[in-house]
C-alpha cells in the first residue's frame, strides 16, 4: 500500500489523471474500474483534457463502473448512468458498448449480478480501479457489514450513505434506499488499484482505513491486503494520518 499525500483537491486530480493515462498509453486496450461521487469529477477533467490534447486515446479502452442505483433508469438524472455520460463518456472517444453499468432496472437482480461479474472476468478482470470512499468507509456501495460481499450484489444503502448522498436529489425521499454495486472480491481482483480521497470530511475514515484493523465494518480496509494500491490524498483527508 503506497500513500500519495498531495497539496489540495486539484494536485490529487492531476495525479490521478497522470496514473490512469499511463496506464492508457502502456496498455491501449486496458479495463479500467470507475467510480462516480464529487471526489473523482477533478480526475475526469483532466482526463478529458489529455484526450482533447491528444495525450491519451481512449477507442480501445474498455470500463466498469463500480455501482449504480436499484430502481432509476440510466436516464434518470441521478442515475450513475447519466453521470457518467455527463461527466466523462459524452468527451471521449470511449465506444459506448465498451462501458459497462450495472442495470440498475433489472428485473432479475441475481441474473444482472451474475451477468456483470462474468463481463468482468470475460476481460480477465480489471487493470485499474479507481475508488472514492463514503464517510464510513464504503467503497463502491459495498457498506459496513459483518461480512465482506464477494460479487456483484444488491445493497441495502446506510442511512449515512442515503443521507449523504442526498445532495444529488430535490428530496431524501427521492434518493434511492438499494443499489447494485461490484463485491470486495470484484474489486480486490484488479490488478492495480488508486482510491482518493479529498477533504477533512474523510480524515477519519481514511485513518480508519489505513490505520486500523482489517474489518468488513470498515470496507475500505480490506485494501490493506492489496498488492498494489495507492491512495492519493490531499492534506485534509491525510490530516490525521501517522506519516
Ligand atoms: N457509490 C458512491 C461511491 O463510489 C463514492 O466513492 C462515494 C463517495 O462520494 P464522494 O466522492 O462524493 O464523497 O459516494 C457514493 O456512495
Amino acid at each position: 500500500m503506497k500513500i500519495i499525500k498531495v497539496r489540495d483537491y486539484e494536485a490529487m486530480s492531476k495525479k490521478a489523471a497522470v496514473i490512469v493515462s499511463s496506464q492508457i498509453n502502456m496498455k491501449n486496450d486496458c479495463v479500467l474500474g470507475l467510480a462516480t461521487g464529487d471526489t473523482p469529477l477533478g480526475m475526469y477533467k483532466e482526463l478529458i483534457k489529455m484526450y482533447k490534447e491528444e495525450i491519451i486515446d481512449f477507442k480501445e479502452v474498455t470500463t466498469f463502473n463500480l455501482d449504480e442505483y436499484y430502481g432509476i433508469s440510466g436516464e434518470n438524472e441521478q442515475s450513475y448512468k447519466y453521470y457518467m455520460d455527463k461527466n466523462f463518456f459524452n468527451h471521449i472517444n470511449i465506444k459506448p458498448e465498451n462501458t459497462h453499468i450495472p442495470n440498475g432496472m433489472a428485473e432479475d437482480i441475481e441474473e444482472e449480478a451474475r451477468r456483470y461479474d462474468s463481463l468482468i472476468q470475460g476481460m480477465g478482470d480489471i487493470d485499474l480501479q479507481i475508488l472514492g470512499i463514503g464517510r464510513n468507509g464504503h467503497i463502491g456501495f459495498n457498506e459496513p457489514d459483518v461480512k465482506f460481499e464477494a460479487c456483484t450484489h444488491l445493497v441495502d444503502l446506510d442511512d449515512e450513505t442515503i443521507e449523504a448522498n442526498s445532495r444529488f436529489f430535490d428530496d431524501i425521499e427521492d434518493v434511492p434506499k438499494k443499489a447494485i454495486s461490484m463485491g470486495i472480491k470484484n474489486i480486490m481482483h484488479a490488478d492495480k488499484i488508486i482510491l482518493i480521497a479529498s477533504g477533512i470530511e474523510k480524515a477519519d475514515v481514511i485513518k480508519e482505513t489505513i490505520e486500523g484493523s482489517i474489518s468488513p465494518n470498515v470496507p475500505a480496509s480490506v485494501l490493506q491486503l492489496h498488492p498494489n494500491t495507492i491512495f492519493i490524498l490531499d492534506e485534509a483527508a491525510a490530516s490525521k494520518l501517522n506519516i
